[in-house]
């Protein structure tokens, strides 16, 4: 009987927990949920979901990371049930995050009984009100399940693997693959010796190697970034927009901790992150400067010995939309292009990039983006090509054995790196300036023998279309899937009759010829996808 009792007040106790956790998980997810619809709502996000979530100030993460994102996978679902039962008060209309995340509880979360403050009170109490819009909503929709109703709103999810950089500042890469060993499946990456490969959806946010700094999650084609720079131990360093701080610290890990980085950044909420980031890799040799790349002067005697430039630019962020979880904000819709904030995003690319040219000591200068926008990329560099001439800079190849290279929309443009949304798991764009008679590594040479080296001309060649007028880099047609890929075509063209020791030469021809010599379908992928097979 005792025992009993015993039992019955420990599972009293234990649940008394657990309702506490949700509580307070519910209310961090409302805060996370606040800002992460306000920073969609002004495009201009101050982080995205998961890194929001794993700021030091969230206590308990994984519930509040779950329920962040489910609340915003049925957002659009719960938006219509509240506006259609009509139950919110102006006072509850003021808190309205909590309002989304409790009446997602209600309608498809927790099946323990949701206990907790006045908010759940209150939506309790018009639990059948929201029942019955939600039901009315089905109907109008014609859909039977929530399931059909959900994938209305939401594209099928797209899985890719999860990667982790080894900071080796803290730890070796043997070390690092040997601890994970022993919980995963887990293998190094061909391309990028500190980057090591996991299963989609492990789950890493508790692992110790992650919360010591030893290892941090990022991305294979945000890894190549820092790589393509290259900066040598001992360099001058300058990272123009640096927050929150990744590509950073894989250059103080590059540089072997010794030499100088300064990490600019013009956002002050940023600034922080930046610190927590550096604070976490163990860097200590990186220098934090709050306020505008654009206002540096390259005279001032700071940054009269930088020799390596990183420019991360803000930018749309096209690339990597899914993987920030972008497809769940109400703004992500795939006809919604917003043009105007395009252009003022490339305009201060060129201006950033044009800037970067006139540090005195530069020689090695990277521009990348995660966006997959053309005018972000092959337009932004293009529209530089002259002044980089002017300074004495030509575009080299990052990665040569990479197959995808940039949009052929100038002559020089296959020396650019490109990795796709899709085939890559995200969308991000290179390009690798580097100073003439400066030292590059026998990659850029292309002793490889993959392709030329091209001086940027400053009356720089365009190719032409196949219907005979001249390419304007800035021509929105150009991006049609179609021209698309009749220029990449052309372009292929153009790339395999360079001399190349690939092994698989003659059958990349072969395939190219065929592909060369097909019709050109509406939508299909880019011909160059085949040089993977
Ligand atoms: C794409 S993010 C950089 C990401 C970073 N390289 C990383 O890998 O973690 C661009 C950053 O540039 C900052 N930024 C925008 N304009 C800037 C400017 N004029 N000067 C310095 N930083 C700027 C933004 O606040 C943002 O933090």
């Amino acid at each position: 009987m005792v025992a009993k009792k015993a039992k019955a007040a420990v599972a009293t106790e234990k649940s008394g927990r657990r309702s506490r956790s949700a509580y307070f998980a519910r209310r961090e997810a409302a805060k996370i949920l606040r800002s992460v619809l306000q920073g969609d709502e002004r495009r201009q996000a101050i982080g995205s979901i998961k890194s929001l979530v794993y700021s030091p100030s969230v206590s308990n993460k994984r519930a509040t990371f779950a329920l962040v994102c489910q609340t915003l996978k049925y957002f659009p679902i719960i938006k219509d049930v509240l506006e259609f039962s009509d139950v919110l008060s102006n006072k509850w209309k003021r808190q309205k995050e909590l309002m989304y995340i409790v009446a997602y509880d209600i309608l498809f979360g927790q099946e323990a009984p949701l206990v907790g403050g006045d908010a759940e009170k209150f939506l309790l109490r018009q639990k059948e009100d929201l029942q019955s819009a939600l039901a009315e909503l089905l109907v109008r929709k014609k859909v039977k399940h929530i399931d059909q109703l959900i994938s209305l709103y939401h594209p099928p999810d797209i899985s890719k693997p999860c990667y982790v950089r080894v900071n080796t500042l803290r730890l070796d890469v043997d070390s690092a693959l040997q601890e994970f060993e022993k919980q995963f499946l887990v293998q190094k990456d061909d391309l990028l010796p500190d980057l090591l490969i996991l299963p989609p959806h492990t789950d890493l946010h508790n692992h110790h190697l992650i919360a010591n700094g030893s290892v941090f999650i990022q991305g294979k084609a945000s890894s190549m970034v820092g790589a393509a720079l290259d900066p040598r131990p001992g360099w001058d360093v300058l990272d123009a927009c640096a927050a929150p701080g990744n590509k950073t610290v894989h250059l103080a890990a590059l540089m072997g901790g010794k030499g100088r980085i300064l990490a600019c950044e013009l956002n002050k909420q940023r600034v922080n992150r930046l610190k927590d980031t550096i604070m976490l890799s163990g860097a200590t040799n990186i220098e934090v400067l709050l306020g505008d790349f654009l206002s540096l002067d390259p005279k001032d005697r700071s940054f009269s010995k930088v020799r390596a430039i990183l420019l991360d630019p803000s930018c749309s962020g096209s690339g990597t939309a899914s993987q920030r979880l972008d497809h769940l904000l109400p703004s992500h819709s795939a006809e919604f292009v917003d043009a105007e904030r395009l252009n003022r995003l490339a305009a201060f690319q060129k201006k950033a990039l044009s800037h970067a040219f006139s540090f005195p000591a530069v020689e090695r200068i990277v521009y990348s983006t995660c966006s997959v926008n053309q005018i972000e990329n092959e337009d932004v560099v293009y529209s530089v090509l002259p002044l980089a001439a002017s300074f004495g800079f030509r575009l080299a190849t990052p990665f040569a054995q990479w197959y995808r290279r940039g949009f052929p929309t100038f002559e020089g443009s296959e020396h650019l790196l490109r990795t796709d949304p899709v085939e890559d798991k995200e969308g991000f764009f290179i390009a690798l300036f580097v100073k003439q008679g400066a030292a590059n590594s026998a990659e850029e040479r292309n002793e490889c023998g993959s392709i030329p080296d091209n001086p940027i001309q400053s009356n720089n060649k365009k190719y032409t279309i196949p219907d005979g007028k001249p390419m304007q880099s800035n021509n929105r047609r150009y991006t049609s899937p179609v021209l698309y890929n009749k220029l990449s075509r052309i372009w292929l063209h153009t790339y395999s009759t360079v001399p190349r020791r690939s092994i698989r030469q003659k059958a990349i021809k072969q395939r190219l010829w065929r592909v060369l010599n097909a019709p050109v379908k509406f939508g299909e992928s880019a011909s160059y996808d085949i040089l993977l097979e």
